[in-house]
């Protein structure tokens, strides 16, 4: 059943460290410790703020979503816990020791090559496919919601934005959208509020552009739409010229030393009209032939 919630006891979850400010709240790191000995689990506990963007039910609702989500390529959810008399909750999650996908790529960045790109890029892609058999759309895909848990593994994280389709529609509207990372968004989603698993198909293109990126910080997507449009534009304006500059085909430019290859499939997550994006499982079909078309040239 949806409610029936692992309940974790605050007093068997010792403060280690912190880990970071997401969506809802920070995110700490915590040994859950019932014995007492330090031989409990190393976990991520994201605290709730409720502040004007956040209410406990929002954060209820991504409690829900974690809670019903069991794939590899997936943070795993281990439970709640709620202090003062239910006045305040938290999200007990599994610690992944290698961090955020964006620290990982900056600091691994030489021992990183293509295949393994490639692999990270498929478990990502079989995480959102996941995803689309609940009907859920993340709404937030980026490379800093992405998680390394080990040299091999990624996984999705930060559900705070996910949503589930209704069964009788192909979309789901937004109706308050708050601070909104539009230079992760498909333009539909800037323009109308609506997003799909074609808007995750879009943001994939742009988590395998931060991939391919390494993540630097001179080729943050961001920092180049804004060079695109030219750092005279502010405000809202920015997504205008952001929606317009989509519209007449302008889209990110290639990584340096990327593969045509990938930079076909991102061209492709970046189609204007969503009906023209491919899904996520022909996705993951065009990456492993990538792979193998890789494993072959490396035995050249
Ligand atoms: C606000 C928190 N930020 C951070 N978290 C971690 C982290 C390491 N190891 C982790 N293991 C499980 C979790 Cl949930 C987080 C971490 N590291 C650096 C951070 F800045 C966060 O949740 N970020 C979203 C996402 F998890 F997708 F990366």
């Amino acid at each position: 059943a949806q409610h029936d919630q692992t309940l974790l006891e605050e007093r068997h979850l010792r403060y280690i460290s912190p880990l970071g400010k997401g969506n809802f709240g920070c995110v700490e790191l915590c040994r859950y410790d019932p014995l007492g000995d330090n031989t409990g689990e190393l976990v991520a506990v994201k605290k709730l703020q409720p502040n004007k963007q956040s209410t406990l039910e929002d954060f209820q609702k991504e409690v829900n979503t974690l809670s019903v989500l069991y794939c590899d390529y997936i943070v795993k959810y281990r439970g709640v816990c709620y202090s003062m008399g239910r006045l305040s909750m938290s999200l007990v999650m599994e610690y992944l020791p290698y961090g955020s996908l964006i620290g990982y790529l900056e600091n691994n960045r030489h021992n990183i090559n293509t295949r393994k790109m490639l692999l990270f890029a498929s478990q990502i892609c079989k995480g959102m496919e996941y995803l689309q058999t609940l009907r859920y759309v993340h709404r937030d895909l980026a490379a800093r919601n992405i998680l390394v848990a080990s040299e091999s593994l990624v996984k999705i994280a930060d559900f705070g934005l996910t949503k589930v389709i209704p069964c009788n529609k192909e979309y789901y509207r937004v109706t308050q959208p708050g601070e909104s990372p539009i230079f992760w968004y498909a333009p539909e989603s800037i323009s109308e509020s609506r997003f799909s698993h074609k808007s995750d198909v879009w943001s994939f293109g742009v988590v395998l552009h931060e991939l391919f990126s390494y993540c630097d910080v001179n080729y943050n997507p961001k920092r180049l739409y804004m060079q695109m449009i030219g750092h005279s534009v502010q405000g809202t304006t920015v997504s205008m010229h952001l929606t317009d500059m989509l519209k007449n085909e302008r889209r990110l430019p290639a990584p340096p030393n990327c593969p045509p290859k990938v930079f076909s499939l991102m061209k492709q997550c970046w189609a204007y009209s969503f009906d023209e994006r491919p899904c996520f499982s022909n996705l993951g079909d065009q990456i492993e032939t990538i792979m193998q078309d890789e494993r072959e040239n490396l035995k050249g």
